[in-house]
């Protein structure tokens, strides 16, 4: 019987429902070439490029890449662990010495039992051979076991390493990398499917060596019990083993082929089951629409199952066939060799047993074989994410900062990946400490680019941003941000309990440096709220896990806001701090951003009211400087600013 698998593939593609759509077609799915509508996105095969790359090489190719593939395994798992490496390599090596001396010794057995003596006498004469094969039989079970022991010990040890090593690397790049939608794709390739190809590629190594040890240990004992039976092995095990691989191939192929499929019902899924679309399902009344969408889908892959399933098992009748007639021609082979007087009896009844296990021991070396060459495909991919990722941490400067008067922002340009028009074209400006400046402008006019250029997040595509007349360049990144704090407009809900919310702003300060966590939440208005709570400043914002809390819009920006303050850099920019934020909350939040000797505020907002006290205003337009001022001037200039700041004011003028 031939080993039958879901791949590993499929369980990853539709948990993540992140794959592409196949091109490759086969014979076991006809209903692939209708594929109704498929989306746009869902076509993009970039996810499983190496998959149909794996389908187009033959197995020959793919074996003399081998050797190549075990040896980074190996190097992997023996980083990881050398005493499970090498237990789990080793055990299974003497496994198979174990399998060969089982074989010699039952040899002995059965020449003893076939002897022509009385029956008592045979049986004595047998009692050690058979002795020898229980224990052999018994020692390579406890082998299996202890080298599978070892073997999954390798796995969480692996994945602890891999997924540390990506997920340091993740979170040092630099922002700009995330803008480079090339990089993007490849870190959720590295995240979906390079940590499992890592603990993949290890146990189908194991596999291998577990396959091939096997094939050699039956191998040996034919050879050692007569040579000349040698070729029988390979009569009965080649058909076997050829059908095999062609069956695994095209129940691999035929998954490509419904992987659109598949994504497109796990994404109909995703918005049938979930919190988050559950409120747009109901007022949309999207029911009807949604199911018979899944339906529609689902009819078409059930049929494809079905097709699939039947020319399965005509795959295996053909590969049944085959194998029944190899073993037919060694039965002939071995029948002829008897009566010609070249092989005893036992040695052809224990050629017999041997072409039994090379049978199974050849199938898990084929599988193992055709695993690992995708495996190390997807592992390379996900070295090369990790190398360039850490290739793309800012390095910087070595220089540490202990505060500033003025940050000069001089002739600076930030353009991002693939656009012709800059965000931030030539701007300069100043920011000294004690001072609240406000950037201001229409929508896409660089304000929040700007602020990340001064947060240290960006680096100028040309310009110089200097820290007290020193290039940031010059300076070590790490100790530049731990002066800053944004309040991003961007910001996330993170999954922990309020307190964690706003510890976060700075996890790692000691105790009485800075504001409290209930000082920070009282200056960002959050403090009541929080307490209001089940647990207070322990309860865990995320209605996903038991117990957990959720907040409104304007509730979650007084935490944000909090989290922010609760950091207490010494440059702090405001990005839209209170859009959600009702009059009273927000009126309290901006008696925050006042002047304060030690510290220097950037705000950025659309509510023209809070920057009326600013000391110097900005004002951007297609990312250039346009005006300059505190508000009476730019008022009086009547430009930009004048504009908006009078169509602000007319909506809350008294109407006639
Ligand atoms: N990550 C990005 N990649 C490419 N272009 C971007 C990116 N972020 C912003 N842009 C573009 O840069 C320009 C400036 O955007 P920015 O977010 O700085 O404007 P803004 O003044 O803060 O706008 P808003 O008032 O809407 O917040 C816009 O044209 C925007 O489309």
């Amino acid at each position: 019987m031939e080993p039958t698998r879901t791949h590993p593939r499929q369980r990853s593609a539709e948990s993540t429902g992140t794959t592409g759509a196949g091109t490759a077609t086969t014979d076991g799915d006809p209903a692939t070439s209708a594929e109704p509508d498929a989306l746009p996105e869902l076509a993009h095969a970039e996810w499983m490029r190496h998959s149909y790359a794996f389908a187009e090489t033959s197995f020959w190719a793919v074996a003399r890449q081998l050797p190549t593939i075990v040896r980074e395994a190996a190097g992997l798992a023996w980083q990881v662990s050398r005493l499970d490496t090498l237990a789990a390599i080793g055990l299974n090596v003497v496994a198979g010495v174990m399998i060969t001396f089982g074989l010699l010794a039952t040899s002995t057995v059965l020449r003893e039992l076939f002897a022509s003596a009385p029956t008592p006498d045979r049986i004595r004469a047998a009692a050690p051979g058979l002795a020898v094969a229980a224990l052999a039989v018994m020692a390579k079970g406890g082998l299996t076991i202890a080298a599978g022991w070892a073997q999954a010990r390798l796995v969480p040890q692996i994945n602890y390493q891999v997924e540390l090593r990506l997920f340091e690397a993740t979170t040092a790049v630099e922002l700009a990398a995330f803008d480079d939608a090339g990089f993007a794709e490849e870190m959720d390739r590295a995240r979906d499917r390079g940590i499992y190809e890592a603990t993949s590629i290890v146990n189908h190594t194991v596999d291998l060596i577990t396959g091939v040890v096997g094939v050699a240990a039956t191998a040996a004992a034919v050879a050692v019990i007569q040579p000349l039976l040698l070729p029988c092995l390979l009569i009965a095990a080649v058909p076997a083993a050829i059908t095999a691989v062609r069956i695994a191939r095209r129940e691999y192929l035929a998954l490509l082929a419904r992987l659109t499929r598949r994504r497109r019902m796990w994404m109909l899924a995703h918005l049938m089951a979930n919190r988050h679309t559950a409120v747009e399902v109901r007022t949309y009344q999207m029911r009807g629409f949604l199911v018979g969408e899944y339906r529609r889908v689902m009819r078409l892959e059930t049929a494809a199952q079905l097709m699939l399933v039947k020319s399965q098992t005509s795959s295996r009748v053909t590969g049944a066939s085959l194998t029944g007639l190899a073993t037919f021609a060694v039965y002939a082979v071995l029948g002829w060799l008897l009566l010609a007087g070249v092989v005893p009896l036992a040695a052809a009844a224990t050629a017999l047993l041997a072409l039994q296990a090379a049978r199974t021991s050849l199938n898990t070396t084929i599988y193992a074989t055709n695993s690992l060459y995708e495996d190390a495909l997807y592992y390379r991919d996900f070295l090369t994410f990790v190398q360039r990722a850490e290739g793309r941490t800012p390095a910087g400067g070595g220089e540490q900062v202990v505060g500033f008067e003025r940050i000069d922002v001089e002739e600076v340009s930030l353009s991002y990946p693939d656009t012709e028009q800059p965000a931030v074209d030539k701007v300069s400006l100043t920011v000294r400490r004690g001072e609240v400046i406000a950037l201001v402008g229409e929508n896409g006019s660089g304000k929040t680019t700007l602020a990340k250029l001064l947060a240290n997040l960006y680096q100028p595509t040309s310009g110089t941003i200097r820290w007290d007349g020193v290039d940031v360049a010059a300076l070590d990144p790490a100790s530049v941000r731990s002066h800053v704090a944004v309040l991003s407009q961007d910001w996330w809900k993170f999954p922990f309990t309020a307190r964690q919310n706003i510890a976060v702003g700075r996890h790692d300060r000691p105790d009485g440096d800075g504001p409290t966590v209930v000082q920070a939440a009282e200056a960002a208005s959050a403090h009541d709220l929080v307490t209001g709570l089940p647990h207070g400043y322990d309860t865990l914002l995320d209605r996903s896990f038991k117990d957990g809390h959720d907040l409104s819009g304007g509730q979650w920006q007084r935490l944000v806001a909090a989290r922010g303050l609760y950091r207490d850099g010494r440059l702090l920019i405001c990005d839209e701090p209170s859009a959600a934020l009702d009059a009273r909350a927000e009126h309290a939040l901006f008696q925050q951003f006042r002047r304060h000797p030690e510290r220097a505020v950037v705000l950025i907002t659309h509510r023209l009211a809070n920057v009326r006290h600013a000391d110097r205003i900005y004002v951007l337009r297609d990312g250039r400087l346009i005006e300059e001022g505190n508000h009476d001037q730019l008022m009086v200039a009547g430009g930009l600013y004048h504009e908006l700041f009078e169509l602000q004011a007319s909506g809350y003028a008294a109407r006639d």
